[in-house]
């Protein structure tokens, strides 16, 4: 089996407000192997955001180690890249600006640019806009762009630079469904393509098996692993599958336990009363 990539051992998070102590994480342990894609699920609350962030060198953790290849965690860094649920998009620049952005502020940060570098950035920017079928639109801004597309480009800048860890935090949560089962056929593709591990957090079920190898359920107060399920699909997806039985029974199985580390029940005694209540 492969050298994990990442190695998350014991790792704990507190947040301090004024008027408690919240246990954000609680004795967290996951490795991660290379190119594989992790999806993370749970209930409100349980952790998924914070952990992606502390993976991203974005928040510290407060016990514990976090390593990527056997180096621990002590900022961000270009092994790693974040896509968030809200596009990001810098408005005033085109598409294919938006996709070099980040290799231009590391040209100006290194103070040389060969004319290679130049090439090679601008064959990486044209392959990464075909890749994500974005070629028509190369000049066009932001805000002529549908929010699919504006994910799109996002997906594409996070991978400009090859980043070996790609980390997701609810990317296709404000698109509609059919865009978002475009979108999971996508990155199931971009996955396969570039090799790149993801990380991906989710409030969807059904996205983090169609799309994860593995799914990790976390559950809430204080956060922690729950449960780890392997996903029983092939690596070759489509979107029937979702229909096939492996599939809902795994869908049940983790929405049932979700429901059950929440804490929070629909008391269906007490809606019917109110929805009698109000039809008089
Ligand atoms: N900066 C912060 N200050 C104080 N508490 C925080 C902070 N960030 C997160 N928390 C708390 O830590 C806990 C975990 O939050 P987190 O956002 O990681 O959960 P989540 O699983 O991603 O939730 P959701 O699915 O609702 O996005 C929550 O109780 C949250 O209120």
């Amino acid at each position: 089996m492969d050298k994990p990539c990442i190695s998350i051992h014991q790792v704990g998070k507190q947040f301090a407000t004024r008027s408690q102590t919240i246990e954000a994480l609680h004795n967290v342990d996951l490795d991660i192997r290379p190119n594989e894609f992790v999806t993370f699920v749970g209930a409100s609350g349980c952790g998924k955001s914070t952990l992606l962030r502390i993976l991203a060198g974005l928040e510290t953790h407060s016990s514990g180690e976090l390593l990527l290849h056997d180096q621990p965690i002590d900022g961000p860094g270009v092994d790693r890249a974040m896509v968030f649920q809200h596009y990001s998009l810098y408005p005033w620049l085109t598409v294919m600006q938006n996709i070099k952005f980040c290799r231009q502020l590391k040209v100006i940060s290194d103070g040389v640019h060969s004319q290679a570098d130049v090439e090679t950035a601008s064959g990486r920017a044209d392959a990464l806009l075909n890749l994500m079928g974005l070629a028509p639109f190369a000049d066009a801004y932001p805000s002529q762009l549908s929010g699919g597309m504006q994910q799109r480009v996002a997906i594409a800048r996070a991978l400009m630079p090859r980043p070996d860890i790609l980390l997701m935090d609810e990317p296709f949560g404000a698109l509609d469904a059919q865009t978002r089962e475009v979108m999971h056929d996508l990155i199931r593709h971009v996955h396969r393509l570039e090799k790149t591990t993801i990380v991906f957090v989710t409030h969807d079920v059904e996205e983090a098996i169609y799309l994860g190898s593995r799914i990790v359920l976390m559950a809430p107060r204080p956060g922690r692993i729950d449960t780890l399920y392997n996903v029983p699909l092939p690596e070759a997806r489509h979107q029937d599958m979702k229909l096939e039985s492996a599939f809902i029974e795994l869908k049940r199985q983790i929405l049932a336990r979700i429901r059950e580390t929440s804490g929070v029940q629909t008391d269906l005694d007490q809606l019917a009363k109110l929805t009698q209540g109000a039809s008089v």
